[in-house]
């Protein structure tokens, strides 16, 4: 991947949540004509999964598609279950590369998201698991459709707090300092027509 095919990495706006919680925003960090490409590829060569996870006592598939990918030992932990990384696909490791410039780190896994249409989702949660550390970065690249990225405080519950924000195909958002500790995000179901949308979020797996 050429270095070109990134937009302009200087535009970025920050969302300050208050008590050292951020988020910057780097709009179209990949230029147009390349998300279409990287949408394809990543459609084509992930090896999609769509595991059960216990809900309400109940054992449900997630409602989305998912693949996790990264250094070996970077091992996915959530709602009880293990996921071993698959080997990083060339393309998810030339990203990681580029993410450098922008996050001064290397990050060591990545997981790919597939939302096929409005009815699949990501509920509330935090990325706030013991193995991201504290305070960890977690980069969130989007491909494909719009989808709205919903942020509520874990501790004042109150609609005025919640925040929305639109993320487009090729934006990246990097989620900062207090963001999981002290604040619960999702992707909710939308009953609009969108297409499908793929999300990257790099992380840093302490392994
Ligand atoms: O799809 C997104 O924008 C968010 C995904 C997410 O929160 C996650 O993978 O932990
Ligand atoms: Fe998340």
């Amino acid at each position: 991947m050429q270095q070109d095919i990134f937009a302009d990495t200087s535009r970025s706006e920050i969302v300050d949540l208050g008590d050292n919680a951020w988020l910057d925003i780097f709009p179209q960090w990949i230029a147009t004509a390349q998300t279409r490409v990287l949408f394809n590829l990543l459609l084509q060569e992930c090896e999609w999964e769509q595991p059960a996870i216990r809900i309400a006592g109940r054992e449900l598939p997630i409602p989305r598609l998912q693949c996790w990918y990264g250094d070996k030992g970077a091992v996915l932990r959530y709602s009880g279950k293990s996921f071993p990384p698959h080997p990083w696909l060339k393309a998810l490791a030339e990203l990681n590369l580029q993410l450098a410039t922008v996050c001064k780190r290397r990050f060591n896994s990545v997981l790919v998201n597939c939302y096929r249409d409005g009815s699949d989702s990501v509920g509330w949660h935090a990325d706030d698991e013991p193995e991201l550390g504290a305070k960890p970065v977690i980069a969130s690249i989007s491909l494909g459709a719009t989808r709205r990225f919903s942020l509520k405080h874990k501790f004042d519950q109150q609609q005025k707090s919640s925040r929305h924000i639109q993320l487009r195909d090729g934006d990246l958002l990097i989620m900062r300092g207090n963001t999981q500790a002290n604040w619960v995000h999702a992707i909710q179901k939308t009953t609009s027509s969108v297409g499908p949308r793929i999300n990257l979020t790099f992380r840093n797996i302490q392994c």
